[in-house]
Parts: structure tokens; sequence; C-alpha cells
């Protein structure tokens, strides 16, 4: 039996958990099933109740306790916790039919998406190629303020990459938070962060070799004397050169307070996972039988 699901990453505070409730929501509103999974140890409270909590298998406040280790390394023990512990998901993710949308909402710790090799583990043990047999999707999430701060953006779009190759799986980037970035830039500049234009550092580079009358360069707290490093500045577009030889990366926009907006990113994450040629209901099987004797 076919399964489908989504796993929801992204860095801390990027509005995963937000979404993962708008999703929820939109789904109940279409009657659609959804069991919702929560993969965050450190999570606190929820708008929905999850159907499945990693809390009840392990906390990151336990093993931060018994164990004496930071947030960070706590989380990385609560992930091979888990991997060892593979039952939890089994019992409670097998029974579902394939009319169920999966929700799994994950925790914030960049590390996770990067260059630790747990989360290649985890989805082959729940993507078609292991044991559950989930068509696994990823919904990655940025948070649109960062195109206020193009390094922060191209930074965070690399980190999208880096997730998007190392988990070699369907997946769709999102730019969250959009209700926030509407009335800073204009629409022609943001459909440049949307297609990941490399050239808006170039714009950078010319607007910082005439800088702006008062801006003090000696002044630590002053935002051009930490950006205008020449060496910076050579990373920044090493990056954004990266991420263009790619040409992987482009982002769908939410607004979560929107439904439309929110069943446009659910329609994207549909059709990676193929979820609705699976609900079709099939022909009857004798029309499609053919009869070879005649
Ligand atoms: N304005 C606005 N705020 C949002 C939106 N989505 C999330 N937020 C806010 O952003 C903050 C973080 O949202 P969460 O959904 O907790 O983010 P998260 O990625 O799950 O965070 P971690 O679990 O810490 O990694 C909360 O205060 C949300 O209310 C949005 O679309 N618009």
């Amino acid at each position: 039996m076919s399964k489908f699901g989504v796993l929801v990453m992204g860095p801390a505070g990027a509005g995963k958990t937000t979404f993962c409730n708008a999703m929820i929501q939109h789904l109940q509103h279409t009657r659609r099933s959804c069991f919702y999974v929560n993969l965050d140890p450190a999570a606190e409270t929820f708008q929905y109740e999850p159907d499945l909590d990693i809390r009840e298998l392990i906390t990151l406040e336990d093993v931060m306790e018994e164990l004496g280790l930071g947030p960070n390394g706590g989380l990385i023990y609560c992930f091979e916790f888990l991997l060892q512990n593979l039952d939890f998901l089994t019992q409670a993710l097998d029974p579902l039919s394939e009319e169920y949308l999966i929700v799994i909402d994950m925790p914030g710790q960049i590390e996770l998406y990067t260059h630790i090799p747990l989360l290649p583990s985890l989805v082959q043990f729940l993507s078609r190629a292991g044991p559950l047999n989930i068509n696994l999707c990823a919904a990655y999430l940025l948070e649109s303020t960062f195109v206020v701060d193009k390094a922060k953006f191209f930074a965070g779009t690399l980190s999208a990459m880096s997730a998007m190759l190392m988990l070699e799986m369907p997946h769709v980037n999102i730019l969250s938070k959009m209700d926030q970035v509407r009335d800073m830039v204009s629409r022609k500049e943001l459909k440049r962060f949307i297609n990941v234009d490399a050239q808006l550092l170039e714009d950078d580079a010319e607007a910082e070799a005439a800088p702006a009358a008062g801006a003090d360069d000696n002044d630590p707290a002053s935002k051009s004397a930490l950006m205008s490093g020449g060496s910076f500045n050579r990373l920044n577009r090493a990056v954004a050169q990266l991420i263009d030889d790619f040409s992987m990366v482009s982002f769908l926009q939410l607004d979560v307070q929107d439904e439309d907006s929110v069943g446009a990113v659910l329609s994207y994450i549909d059709d990676a996972i193929q979820f609705h040629d699976a609900q079709e209901p099939r022909e009857p099987k004798d029309e499609q039988e053919v009869d070879y004797e005649d």
C-alpha cells in the first residue's frame, strides 16, 4: 500500500510548525485525512496535538539533563536514539492508508540538514526505498525576511541546496512569512529572490563601490563596517555563483494567513509525491482487460 508524506524542514524559526498547522487546517477544510508527526524533541506547545510525538520516546530536556549534553549534541543523540528505535515509527505509520497525508514537523537545528548523515538514514527508512514505502517530499522553509540581507539570503539558500543534495528526494523550497516582506521589496526584486538570481549581489557590489553619505566604516556597529570587507563579498559571490552553477533552487511563496497560498503550496507538494494520481478511482477491471482471443 502506498503512503504519502511531507517532511517539513528548515532553520529555527522559519515557520515550520506554523506551516504544519496551516496545512492541517487546510486538509481538514478539504476533507482530507492527515497524520501529524512531531520529530522535534524540544517542541513545547502545539495548536494541533501530534498523532505521533518523538517526545513520547525521548525528550531533549531529559537528554541534556542526564547526559550533560548541550542543545545541539542533545538533538543529535535524540536522532541517533530514534534511528535505533525505528519500531516507534513503524508501529504508528505502517497501518496508515494511502488517503492520509503524513505531515512530519522537523527540528530547526541546521546541522541536521547539512553535514550529519542522520537525516539521509531516516529518509531512507521512511521513503520508497525503505520498509515504510512512503512517497515522501521535503518542504524546506526559509524566512522571506532574509531578503533584506542578501548575504543571509544566499547562506539560507545554500543550506536549502545542501539539504536537496544530501537527501536526494523530491523537494520544494518555500519562502515563508511572505506577509512580512511584501511592503519591503518591489515585485520585480522579489521575483529575483524567488528565482535566486546570483546577480543580486553584483548590484550590491556596485552600490558599495559608492558608499552612502554619512556611512562610518570605522564604527564597529555600522552595517557597512561589518559587511564591506572584500573577502566577505568575495565569499558571498562565490556562494551565489555555486548556487547559480547548480541551478537547482527556486522558491514558492507562502503566506500562512492566506488559505489560497497554503493550498497552492500543498498542490505543489501533492504533485511532487503524486498524491492525486493514487487517489483517482481506477477503471473497472473488465474495462481494462483486453481479450486477446478475438
Ligand atoms: N508574520 C508571520 N509570522 C509567522 C509566519 N509563520 C510563522 N510565523 C511566526 O514565526 C515564529 C516562529 O514560527 P514557528 O512556526 O514556531 O517556527 P519553527 O520553524 O517551527 O521554529 P522552530 O521549531 O524553533 O525551529 C512564530 O512566532 C510564528 O508566529 C507567517 O507566515 N507570518
